[in-house]
Parts: structure tokens; sequence; C-alpha cells
């Protein structure tokens, strides 16, 4: 959030928000903009038209009733006062129909222009940002719940010209009926209550704005109690009276400066304007009652001059069509356009896009005294890290928890770059690459890997997005990772829905999601991908599944450069080599059997697995329990 601008700044901003908003309208739609004008000029005109008839009607009145006039003289001012009313209750049913599609036109554009800067950058560092993600938490939170969006804000600052036009109309006829100082009193009283009501909002959107940390918490608490992803923790914890009060205590948290806030903005300038603008309608009306007294009014002209003032004082108060929408709607078009610039400003390392990605068919990988730290992080995680990944052949990387390994996965995929050193392929840097042409040559199975709510066909097509229509590749993808039982069972097939929130949707097990994870990887691979990363592929897997999965992976993976992470300490020694890796450096390296002989740390955390997972075999007493795992470590 950036610091609160004052004085002259805060108009400049508020007036630079408001052109932001007008200049939606090709987004809105030309046509229905100009609808929406002429119906808000007209609600603006039509009150006037009917203060003057009501007058005329009164003034005439009199004659008629003595019969000095023809009744003639009172039906027709009647007629347009009776039709401006119906006219202005059409318009303002009209105008909320059409306030509706230019809002949610323009809304529509706002989760264009949000879901394109949100995917912008070739990097993720920016959508890591605290900053940064309290500007998209403000912006999309509104949008989500259509509250106070921009397009709200777009149609109240149309429907912002009734009133207005209202004020102008009512402002010439005090001027023509009690002259132009009265005018001006009234037009000055006017534009103090609308200051006091526009400032005091104006104040109190920023200081919402100003809590949007606390905000942004408060609302991931509430999706937690509210939504189904924390519902059995919650509940077998016993975190529901926790949840309770630490809510209620951020909700207080970040309304108290609100409540203080209020109290200050609206509560003196309140007293204020109103004492002021009191003294000057009093003063007006006054003068009306002064003349009137003198003879110098009819009682036609009194009658308009008092709606007239009346009109006006109400006009200073607050605009339930306009004020908030425009303010809060504002703020969110704000927070988009700031999420934008924070995203295009992003200090991210130039695609230098110099080379074209490696020609061989698998390549060898290097990093070389790399040195990788978190934004914002004190420490670095690698810091002059040199490893090298054979062309071709499964490298696994071990090591304690936080020891780096996922770390390296992501610099490998350019989704951070190093700050120094760089991770070369085939002896290509990988920043000379453009990082899409380099990411194709990746296949991941990330640790926390994503399960889409859309067909199985999608979800493993993904893996190569230009060949989603390759059924029989989705198919043999699914088929080697252990997946055509599932499938069999599944209402739709590859078709069926992975998700139970639609019709006919199902869900899966977490092992059968991880398989989907490894298929689409593996479809990766059938369209071009030379590059394989394991990353804990099979922690969610059963023990024979596992099994079958090393059984089939020399297979699977033969003629990539494939990297494997894995605690499972028997299955990494599959691999052709073995790094591991602690502090983010590399502290031994080489193939199981040398590791083993040297005796070190990979030899000393090996034993241990093995001896624990045989006698947890030999605990249980059954040649099943220590069979499979025991086999494989021992
Ligand atoms: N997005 C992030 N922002 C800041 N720090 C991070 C982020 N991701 C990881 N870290 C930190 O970087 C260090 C290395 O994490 P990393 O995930 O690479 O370890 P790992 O070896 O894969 O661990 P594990 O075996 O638990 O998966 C840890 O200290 C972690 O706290």
């Amino acid at each position: 959030m950036t610091a609160s601008p004052s004085g002259l700044g805060q108009w400049r901003e508020a007036a630079a928000a408001r052109l932001r908003i007008a200049r939606q309208w090709p987004a809105a739609g030309a046509g229905w903009s100009a609808v929406a004008l002429a119906l808000s000029v007209s609600r603006g005109v039509l009150p006037v038209v009917f203060a003057i008839a009501v007058s005329t009607t009164v003034g005439r009145i009199g004659p008629v009733l003595h019969g000095t006039a023809r009744p003639a003289g009172v039906w027709w001012p009647l007629a347009v006062a009776g039709a401006a009313l119906i006219a202005a209750q059409l318009a303002e049913a009209a105008q909320k129909a059409v306030a509706e599609q230019l809002s949610r036109r323009v809304d529509g554009h706002m989760y264009r222009r949000l879901i394109q800067a949100s995917l912008s950058t070739r990097e993720i560092t920016p959508l890591e940002d605290p900053a940064v993600l309290d500007e998209l938490g403000e912006a999309g939170h509104e949008l989500r719940f259509a509250f106070r969006t921009p397009g709200a804000a777009y149609a109240g600052l149309i429907a912002l010209v009734g009133p207005y036009t209202q004020v102008a109309g009512f402002t010439v006829v005090v001027a023509v009926v009690l002259g132009p100082w009265a005018a001006a009193v009234m037009l000055a009283v006017v534009l103090l209550f609308r200051h006091g009501q526009r400032g005091g909002l104006r104040r109190y959107a920023r200081v919402i704005r100003d809590v949007a940390a606390l905000r942004r918490e408060s609302r991931y608490l509430r999706g937690l109690a509210m939504g189904p992803a924390a519902a059995k923790e919650l509940r077998v914890f016993g975190l529901t009276g926790w949840l309770t009060e630490r809510y209620r205590q951020v909700y207080r948290r970040a309304l108290a400066p609100v409540w203080a806030e209020r109290r200050r903005i609206y509560l003196r300038p309140y007293l204020v304007y109103t004492a002021v603008g009191l003294v000057g309608v009093a003063a007006v009306l006054a003068l009306a009652g002064v003349r009137a007294a003198d003879g110098a009014y009819d009682l036609a002209a009194l009658a308009l001059v008092l709606q007239a003032v009346l009109a006006l004082i109400r006009l200073g108060e607050f605009y339930p069509d306009s004020d908030t929408q425009t303010q809060y709607g504002m703020n969110a078009e704000t927070a988009i356009t700031a999420f934008e610039q924070a995203m295009a400003r992003y200090p991210e390392p130039a695609d230098r896009g110099r080379a074209g990605p490696p020609a061989t068919a698998a390549p060898a990988i290097d990093f070389t005294g790399v040195r990788f730290g978190y934004p914002g992080a004190t420490a670095p995680v690698v810091d002059g890290l040199d490893l090298h990944i054979p062309a071709g052949r499964c490298t696994a990387l071990v090591g304690v928890n936080g020891a780096g390994k996922t770390t390296l996965v992501k610099l490998l995929a350019r989704l951070y770059s190093p700050d120094a050193g760089a991770v070369r392929a085939d002896g290509v840097d990988l920043a000379d690459l453009p990082a899409r042409d380099w990411q194709r040559r990746i296949a991941v199975v990330f640790q926390d890997f994503v399960r889409y709510e859309l067909s199985v066909a999608a979800n493993i097509g993904f893996g190569a997005v230009e060949h989603l229509d390759d059924r029989a590749g989705i198919r043999r993808a699914a088929e080697a990772a252990g997946l055509l039982d599932t499938l069999d069972a599944l209402p739709d097939g590859l078709d069926t829905l992975l998700s139970r929130a639609y019709d006919g949707g199902v869900d899966l097990s977490g092992g059968q999601w991880q398989r989907i994870a490894i298929a689409r990887a593996l479809f990766a691979l059938y369209h071009g991908s030379t590059v394989l990363v394991l990353d804990e592929p099979t922690a969610a897997l059963d023990v024979r599944a596992e099994a079958e999965f090393f059984a089939r992976f020399a297979e699977l993976t033969r003629g990539r450069t494939t990297v494997l992470i894995s605690h499972r300490l028997s299955s990494v020694r599959l691999a052709d080599r073995i790094v591991l890796l602690d502090g983010g450096r590399v502290v031994e390296q080489g193939s199981h059997d040398e590791l083993m002989a040297a005796g070190g740390r990979y030899a000393a955390m090996f034993t241990l697995q093995a001896e624990r997972f045989a006698e947890d075999g030999a605990d249980r007493g059954t040649d099943e329990g220590a069979g499979p795992l025991a086999q494989r470590v021992g």
C-alpha cells in the first residue's frame, strides 16, 4: 500500500481515478453509456419541470376559485406536473436497468485486466509479494462479490449527472426568482454539504484501504470457516473456538481505526458544515419571506422558490445511487491499476531470448555458482551451488526438509532466476532462452501439484495443452501412471469431471490424484519435453502402487534427463546418481553403491531408514508388513 497523499495530492488522485473510471466507456459500450447519460440528465431536469408546473398550478388556483380565470388554466400545468412525475419514475427504473448492464460490462473488462495482469509475469516472484497481494486482494474481493465494483462506479458516475443537473436547474430558479446572490449562497451551501459527504467518504475509504492486510487476514479466516478445505481439520483438532475468537480479534483490529476515523471525519465536519449551511439557508428563506410580505412575489413565485430551496438542501445530502459506488468502485479500479503497475514494474530479469532451445534429445544441466534467496528473506537458500545433472540419466536430490531441493526445481523451471551464477542446459544459460520455449522442455510433477476441477482428459492433457485432442496419448499416459482401473470405474471415462461441485463430477483419492499428476508429466514427455522433474511423486501412493511405479521407472524415463526428489531413499537408490544437499550446498554425490561404500551421511540416513522399516516389519511379524519396503530398502 502506498502512503496517503494529502491536500492537493488527494484531489488530484481523486480526479485521476474519476477520469480512469470515465475512460471505461468503450468497455461499457458507447450506445448504452449515451442512453444512461440521457436518462440521468432527464432525471435532473424533470424534478425542476415538476416544481415549476406545481408552482404555476398553485399560482392559478386562486383566480380559478374566484372565477377570474378559466379552469383550463390550472389543468395544463397540473398535467405537465403529472407527466414530469411519471416520466421521472420511469427514467429512474430505466436507469437502474441500464446501470446494471453498464456495470456488468465494465466489470467483465476489469476481470480480464486482472487475469491478464496475474498471468503476465514469467516468474512467480511478484505473486508472493505481500504488497502486490494486498492490491490483488482488494481488487479481487470487490469484483468477486460484485460489491462496489469499478462497473458500479462507472454507472454511479453517470448517475451523478442527474442530481448535479438538478442542482443547476434549481440554482437557476433561485437566481431568477430571488436574484444571483441568493442563488450563489444556495449553491455554496449545497457544495459545502456535498464536500462534507464526499470528503468524509473519501477519507473513510482510504482508512479501509490502509487496513488491507488485516482485511486480507479476516477474509482468509472467513474462508477457512466457511469452505470445505479446512472443514475436517477444524473439527478434528477442535479449532472452531480458536478460529471464531481469532476472527473476532482480527475483525476488531481492522475496524478499530475505521471506527475512530468515522467519528473524526464525519461528526466534526458534519456539525461545522450544518451550522454554516443552516445560516445560509435561513438567510435565503428570510429574504424570500420579506419579499413575499412586501408583495413583491405572487403565490406561484413563493411556492417555486420554497421548493427550489428545499430541493437544494436535499441535494446536498448523500446520493445513494452514486456516492458509495463511485468511491469504493474507484478504489477497486485503483487497486487493479496498482496491481497491473506492480506486476509490470516487477524487476523481472530480462528474457534475453538470444538462443534457441538445446538441440539434443535430453540436455545436461549445470548449476554454476548459483546464489538465490526468496524476496524479503534475510539469507539465501542456495549460495555458491555447483551441480551437474548428466544428460539422459536420472539424478536424485536428497536432503533434510528445507535443504533447498524444491527451490532448485523452481530455478530449473525458470519460475525464479538466480541472484548470481547461472543454470545452463547443454552449456546455454537458461536466461538466454525464451522462457516459454524452455518451460515446454520441462515436465514437472510438483510436490503441490494442481487438481484442476476439469475433466480427466484436461487434467492429463494440460501436460501439452496444444495436444489436448490426442486422446490416445492421454490414455497411454493414464495407463503408464497406473490409472486404467480408475478410468474404467469413472462414469464418463476420460470425460468425467473431477469435481464434486458439478453434476456427475467425482472426486479422487489423494493417490489417484497423484497418478493424474504423473500422467500429466508423462503426456508432456510424449509431446517433446526432454527433462522430467519428479518432486515427491509417490508420497501419496500406497506401497504396491509405489513399487509398481518404480518398477517401470527406467522404462518411463529412458533417454530423458530426470531429476527425482524423494525422502524415500529406497526409491532414490534406483537413480544413476544421488546428490545430497544440505543448507543449499552439495555435501555428497555419487551412485548409491559409491555413497554407501563411502560411509558418509547418505549411508547413515539410508541405514537408519532401512533399519526402521525392517523393525517395523518384524514388530508386525508378518511377511507382508516387512515385505516390499524392507526388500527395497534393505
Ligand atoms: N516461496 C517461498 N518464499 C520464501 N521462502 C521460501 C519459499 N519457498 C521455500 N522457502 C524457504 O526456502 C528454504 C528451502 O525450501 P525448499 O522448499 O526448497 O526445501 P526442500 O528441500 O524442498 O524441503 P522439503 O524436503 O521440505 O520439501 C526453506 O527454508 C523454505 O522456508
